[in-house]
């Protein structure tokens, strides 16, 4: 069974705690997001997972192996940017992560046209990453990660940087997308009806060092709908979390 599992990570940058004993597990086929202020560690937290950035200590299981500090394997990431390569084409920017793992091209194009299709992007393959939208590059972005078949999607914002309606089209999205292959997200944001809409639990983070303050099931069945944004529970759930995020704050 797939399963993340971070146990006490602590993270210091010079003096400056992070992360002190921070720990979660995300469970198959799980939607998690991650919400807390500004530079409180939520980016450093994804970092740590994805092994881009070394922690000071704790261990990290993905499907029962230990992944502390090491890259790739069973991860996709994405970013608030979409971070393509100028130089290759929607559908190569796609295929990337296969190429690195070494599956041959004809496969790897296959694939890549699959999640390139599946993200609304048909007729786009050739396109190149400057000839695309910021929405449409976020797609590739998505394509990219998914592509790879991660056990893990670990997402830092990856609509922060978009504007209001490409990002709840993107939303809609993602939520078909990850409905039809159900993996584990992490899903780092700073909207809480992001958070409600997309997530099955969220995360509240305090201020640096971060901790949880409280963890939330999102009470909301499957398919996600739009309308469920006018729902009173939902109201009810993003006034709760606000107020809990501006009391930390000035405590
Ligand atoms: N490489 C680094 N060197 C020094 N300090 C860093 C480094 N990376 C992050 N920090 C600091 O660690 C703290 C947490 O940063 P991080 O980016 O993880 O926060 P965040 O919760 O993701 O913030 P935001 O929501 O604004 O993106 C911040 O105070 C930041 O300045």
């Amino acid at each position: 069974m797939t399963h993340l599992s971070v146990s006490n990570v602590c993270k210091s940058f010079g003096s400056v705690p992070v992360l002190v004993d921070q720990s979660l597990d995300v469970e198959e086929g799980e939607f998690v997001a991650l919400l807390g202020p500004s530079g409180c560690g939520k980016s450093t937290l994804l970092q740590i997972i994805n092994g881009l950035v070394p922690a000071d200590r704790g261990t990290i299981l993905l499907d029962g192996k230990d992944i502390t500090g090491r890259t790739g394997a069973g991860r996709g990431m994405v970013f608030q940017g979409a971070d393509l390569f100028p130089w290759r084409t929607a559908l190569e920017n796609v295929a990337f992560g296969l190429e690195v793992m070494g599956v041959g091209k004809a496969e790897r194009l296959e694939q890549a046209r699959h999640y390139l299709h599946l993200v609304g992007l048909r007729g786009f393959e050739e396109a190149w990453p400057h000839q695309l939208s910021g929405g449409m590059q976020q797609r590739v972005g998505i394509a990219r990660a998914f592509c790879i078949r991660p056990s893990l999607l670990l997402m830092d914002e990856p609509f922060g940087a978009l504007d209001v309606q490409t990002r709840d089209i993107l939303q809609d999205e993602l939520v078909r997308i990850w409905e039809a292959e159900r993996k584990m997200v992490l899903f780092v944001t700073h909207g809480i009806e992001e958070a409600l809409y997309l997530a099955d639990r969220i995360l509240v983070f305090s201020k640096r060092p971060a901790h949880v303050l409280r963890e939330i099931v999102v009470p909301f069945e499957r398919p996600r709908r739009e309308e469920m944004k006018l729902d009173s529970t939902f109201l009810e759930l993003r006034r709760e979390i606000s107020d809990l995020l501006r009391h930390d704050i000035h405590a």
